[in-house]
């Protein structure tokens, strides 16, 4: 049986999502789209065989659907993935889960209550082949304990609307999520450090940031936020152990030999760059969606990675370094195996 799938939000990522689950993945079709802009949800509707729903409101509630992406801007993202659960309907949401911790609290505590897993969060880096064969390094103990990392993430120019907190909650909240399941272990604290900024953000935006966190064992992350850099997509990670190093390689983009310059190009964005990572994150939640048992990132996941990103926008705001206060993970989250098995 075909997974029915509906998509609500068919903007960048949404149509691209429509396109991966049409193509790529097997065993799934998208059946309902909606988008307040109306005219691209129909013109999607129409390519790819779907039907257009007014609202997401009614994609979620839809007897033909089976299961919902979530791809709308970030603060529409909490009130669908509760109703999704209202509708006991699985979600893969786009991340971040919510944007503030408070409303993540709210989604775990619904989810919580239905008894059901039905949140996934598309922290897709998880899936990706290098932080995976960093992932395994690190638990080979080759390199020995990590120590620090060191991350970039540089966009070559920020979506509209892109305000200082969103290079937090919206962008290097895949740092917090990546890093946190790199290492198997929650954040102790949060510093940001706003350098000079570029010339060419927008006024009010203050970009580049350095975001530096500390995780209970006393690993030191910095993670260096440029939305601006005008380059390309560029995100690097390499982690320091006490023996050896392990890092992201670059993406395997052909090299090319010419003019006495040996180069190879960077990509323009995401939707590149982290290709196969996204296909692989759909192939995978279509699979255990159908059986039953979601594996990928979860609502738990969402919320420690809000309350992080909270706690980073606060030690922007004050200058100074936040304590990240964990809450106590519910037994329901309890399950060890989810995001081992990526
Ligand atoms: N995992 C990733 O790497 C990744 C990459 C890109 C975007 N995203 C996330 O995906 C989401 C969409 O990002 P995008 O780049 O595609 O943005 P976008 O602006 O291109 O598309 C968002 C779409 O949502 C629609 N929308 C907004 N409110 C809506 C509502 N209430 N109901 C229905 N549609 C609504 C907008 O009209 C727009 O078409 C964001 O939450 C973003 O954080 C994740
Ligand atoms: O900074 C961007 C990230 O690099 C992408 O991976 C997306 O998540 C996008 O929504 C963010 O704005």
């Amino acid at each position: 049986m075909e997974l029915r799938i509906g998509v609500i939000g068919t903007g960048a990522i949404g149509e691209d999502h429509i396109r991966r689950i049409t193509n790529v993945v097997a065993g799934a079709k998208v059946v309902a789209v909606s988008d307040i802009n109306v005219e691209n949800a129909k013109r999607i509707a129409e390519e790819y065989n779907s039907v257009f729903y007014e609202t997401g409101e009614q994609v979620i509630h839809s007897k033909e659907v089976d299961a919902v992406v979530i791809a709308s801007w970030d603060p529409t993202h909490a009130h669908f993935v509760l109703e999704c659960i209202k509708a006991s309907k699985y979600v893969l949401c786009e991340k971040p889960l919510a944007t503030s911790a408070e409303d993540c609290k709210k989604i775990t505590e619904a989810e919580i209550a239905c008894g059901k897993h039905l949140i996934q969060v598309g922290f897709m880096r998880r899936f990706d082949k290098g932080y995976k064969q960093i992932k395994s390094v690190i638990e080979s103990g080759k390199i020995g304990e990590p120590l620090m990392l060191h991350c970039i993430h540089r966009n070559r120019i920020p979506g509209p609307k892109h305000t200082t907190v969103m290079s937090i909650k919206n962008s290097v909240i895949h740092e917090i999520d990546v890093i946190r399941w790199l290492l198997g272990e929650d954040y102790k604290s949060a510093q940001v450090i706003i350098p000079k900024s570029t010339r060419l953000a927008e006024e009010g935006l203050k970009d580049p940031q350095i975001i530096l966190l500390e995780t209970q064992s006393g690993v030191r992350i910095d993670v260096e936020s440029f939305v601006n850099c005008q380059y390309g997509y560029d995100v690097q990670c390499e982690v320091v152990g006490e023996k050896g190093t392990v890092r992201l390689p670059d993406p395997a983009n052909v090299r090319m030999r010419l003019k006495g310059v040996n180069s190879y190009e960077i990509y323009p964005d995401w939707s590149d760059r982290f290709i196969e990572a996204y296909d692989i994150e759909f192939m995978q939640w279509v699979n255990s969606v159908k059986q039953e048992t979601l594996f990928g990132p979860s609502a738990w996941d969402g919320y420690v990675a809000c309350v992080t990103a909270d706690a980073c926008t606060r030690a922007r705001e004050e200058g100074s370094i936040v304590p990240i206060m964990m809450p106590k993970r519910p037994a329901f989250y309890d399950n060890e195996e989810r995001g081992k098995r990526l």
